[in-house]
C-alpha cells in the first residue's frame, strides 16, 4: 500500500450513456475522473447499478466512453486500436468474482494459467508447466495443480488461480470485480492477505471494485463512492466521508455490534 506512487491511471470527465432497444437511456458514468497511483488499491463503492462494471470495461477497452480521456501513464489510451490497443491490454488484467465463468473446464490448470501468455505468443508449449508451477507457488498453491481441472478446485482456489493468472503478464494494475464477494469471510480474509502480500512483491496497483464497505475501508488506500454513474465522493477514510450519498451508504451496512434492532435509513434510492 502507497500514496507516493507516479500516476498510474488517469480519467477524465468520462461519460457513457447506454440506449437499451426497449428502455430509457442509462448513463453508466457521468464525468467520471479518478486517479490511480503506482503500487495503489483504488476502491470503488456504491450501490448496484452505480456503474463500477461499466468504469472497469471501459479502462479494458471492452466499452468505449461516449466522451472524456483515459490516460495510462501519462499517455492518452482512449481511442487505441491494433497493436497498441493489444499493448495496453497486457498492463491491466482483470480478476472477476467467478472465476469459472472465464476458466474453459476443459483446461488443465496450467493451460489456464499461462493463456494469457499464450495468446501474446511469450511462452513455448514446453515450458508451460514450469511457468503455472512457479506462479502456482506464488499464490500458495500446489505446484502439482497444474494437472487439475478447475472443477476439482475449490472457490478460494480457484480465485487463486485468477490471481496467478492475472499475475502472469505482469500488469501494473489488476482490476478485482467483486474479486471476493462469492467467498466465505474466511478463505476472503486470506485472498485479501495475498493481493496485499502480491502488491508488496510485485509493486502492482488494484481497482478494488466492492461492496463491503468496511472490507473496501481496511484494504483500500482511496475509495471513490459511485451512484448513478458520478462519483460523489473520493476519500481515504470512509469515516471522514462528507457527502450524503457515502453517509447514507455507511448507514446502510450491519455491524454485529449494533445488536438486533437496527432501522433502517430511509431509501438509497430516494
Ligand atoms: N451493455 C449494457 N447495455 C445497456 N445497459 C447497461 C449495459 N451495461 C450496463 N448497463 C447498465 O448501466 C448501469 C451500470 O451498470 P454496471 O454493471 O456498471 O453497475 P455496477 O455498479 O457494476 O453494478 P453491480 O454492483 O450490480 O455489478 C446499470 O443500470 C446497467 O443496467
Amino acid at each position: 500500500m502507497r500514496l507516493d506512487g507516479k500516476e498510474l491511471l488517469r480519467t477524465e470527465d468520462i461519460c457513457l450513456t447506454f440506449h437499451p432497444e426497449d428502455g430509457i437511456p442509462v448513463k453508466a458514468a457521468d464525468h467520471v475522473s479518478i486517479t490511480i497511483h503506482e503500487g495503489e488499491t483504488f476502491g470503488l463503492v456504491g450501490e448496484s447499478g452505480s456503474g463500477k462494471s461499466t468504469l472497469a470495461r471501459i479502462l479494458t477497452h471492452i466499452h468505449q466512453p461516449d466522451s472524456g480521456k483515459v490516460y495510462f501513464e501519462g499517455k492518452d489510451v482512449t481511442n487505441l486500436k491494433g497493436k497498441a490497443l493489444r499493448e495496453s491490454r497486457r498492463a491491466i488484467q482483470m480478476v472477476f468474482q467467478d472465476p469459472s465463468s472465464a476458466f474453459n473446464p476443459k483446461e488443465r490448470i496450467a493451460d489456464i494459467i499461462c493463456e494469457p501468455l499464450m495468446n501474446f505468443g511469450l511462452i513455448a508449449s514446453k515450458d508451460i508447466d514450469k511457468k503455472a508451477a512457479e506462479m502456482l507457488k506464488k499464490v500458495d498453491l500446489p505446484e502439482d495443480f497444474i494437472n487439475r481441472y478447475p472443477s476439482e478446485l475449490s472457490g478460494g482456489q480457484r480465485q487463486r488461480i485468477a490471481i496467478a493468472r492475472a499475475l502472469v503478464l505482469k500488469p501494473k494494475l489488476i482490476i478485482c470485480d467483486e474479486a471476493t464477494s462469492a467467498l466465505d469471510m474466511s478463505v476472503q480474509k486470506t485472498i485479501i492477505e495475498l493481493l496485499s502480500r502480491l502488491q508488496k512483491e510485485t509493486g502492482v496497483a488494484y481497482l478494488f471494485i466492492c461492496h463491503d464497505l468496511a472490507l473496501a475501508n481496511l484494504f483500500c488506500d482511496t475509495i471513490a463512492v459511485m451512484k448513478k454513474g458520478v462519483i460523489h465522493e473520493t476519500i481515504h477514510d470512509l469515516n471522514e466521508a462528507k457527502a450524503p450519498y457515502s453517509r447514507k451508504l455507511l448507514a446502510c451496512t450491519f455491524t454485529i455490534r449494533e445488536g438486533k434492532n437496527k432501522v433502517f435509513p430511509e431509501s438509497l434510492f430516494a
